[in-house]
């Protein structure tokens, strides 16, 4: 689905995306990790095409980024950021019908009626509620939700997401989470994700790319990834790394340094 080769941007001569290359399979949950500061958002922003590499190649769906028109690319890949909400005046339900934008002509029509669609995702989500509040009316976590419902409102081959977790407590991390992961089993749709809690990025991923100072880490699944030696050598804090006694998926006790 995605394939980055050799990727590397700068800005102002300074380096902050070296040589990175990895390749994502269709239907799979990729995470991306890191510390502040390493480049994982430069990364999201290359693949989604908002900025364009300095050296390598982005190709999805086999064909390079640089050849989808803007219409076409939103029809193939949705990005969930908080600041890509609309301006705080609009309702919630018409910040999901706006996600049908590359689906629509230049009257704002489409083929088929998205109702059932948008109707499917406010109750996935939870928004009936809130779909006739203004953006100004809702908490950061709700936000986060609507965020995500205009993201799904796009059906994308390929979901982007960054930091999606933000914002949101416990409980609401894990309903989105595995919001999107049952989405992603109906719809096939691929996954990358930039998670800064790497317990979650160990439930949730198949695999996982760590960064460092915009250099490419590891590649690898949960276990070959949440290693404690390997998370000191790129956070600089050693944690304890356990088993969880349910997932049976690497999990990482934070340790305090006195
Ligand atoms: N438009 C820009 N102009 C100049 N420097 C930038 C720009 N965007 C990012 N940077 C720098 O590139 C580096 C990587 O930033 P990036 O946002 O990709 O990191 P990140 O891993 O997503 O960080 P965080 O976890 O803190 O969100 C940082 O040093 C940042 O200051």
């Amino acid at each position: 689905m995605i394939e980055v080769k050799a990727l590397h941007k700068s800005f102002h001569g300074k380096s902050v995306v070296t040589d990175v290359s990895f390749a994502v399979e269709r239907g799979e949950f990729f995470g991306i990790i890191g510390p502040n500061g390493s480049g994982k958002s430069t990364l999201m922003k290359m693949i989604s095409g908002v900025i364009s590499p300095d050296g390598g190649e982005i190709l999805i769906a086999e064909k390079p980024i640089g050849s989808y028109s803007r219409k076409a690319l939103a029809r193939l890949l949705a990005v969930l950021e908080q600041e890509a909400l609309p301006p705080v005046g609009f309702r919630v339900r018409e910040v999901l019908e706006m996600g049908r934008f590359p689906y629509q002509n230049w009257l704002g029509e489409e083929a088929e009626d998205p109702t059932p669609l948008i109707d499917e995702i406010v109750g996935m989500l939870g928004l009936a509620e809130l779909e006739d509040r203004t953006l100004d009316q809702l908490s950061g976590g709700e936000k986060q939700r609507v965020a995500l419902g205009k993201s799904l409102v796009q059906k994308p081959m390929l979901l982007l997401l960054d930091e999606p977790t933000t914002y949101l407590d416990i409980g609401y991390q894990i309903q989105l989470m595995d919001i999107v992961r049952s989405w992603q089993k109906n719809t096939q749709v691929t996954v990358v994700a930039v998670l800064h809690d790497l317990n979650l990025a160990s439930l949730y991923c198949d695999r996982i790319l760590m960064v460092h100072k915009g250099n490419q880490i590891r590649v690898g699944d949960p276990r070959d990834i949440l290693q404690s030696s390997l998370i000191e050598q790129v956070y600089g804090t050693r944690p304890i790394v356990m088993e969880h006694p349910v997932h049976q998926l690497p999990q990482i006790i934070l340790q305090s340094g006195t």
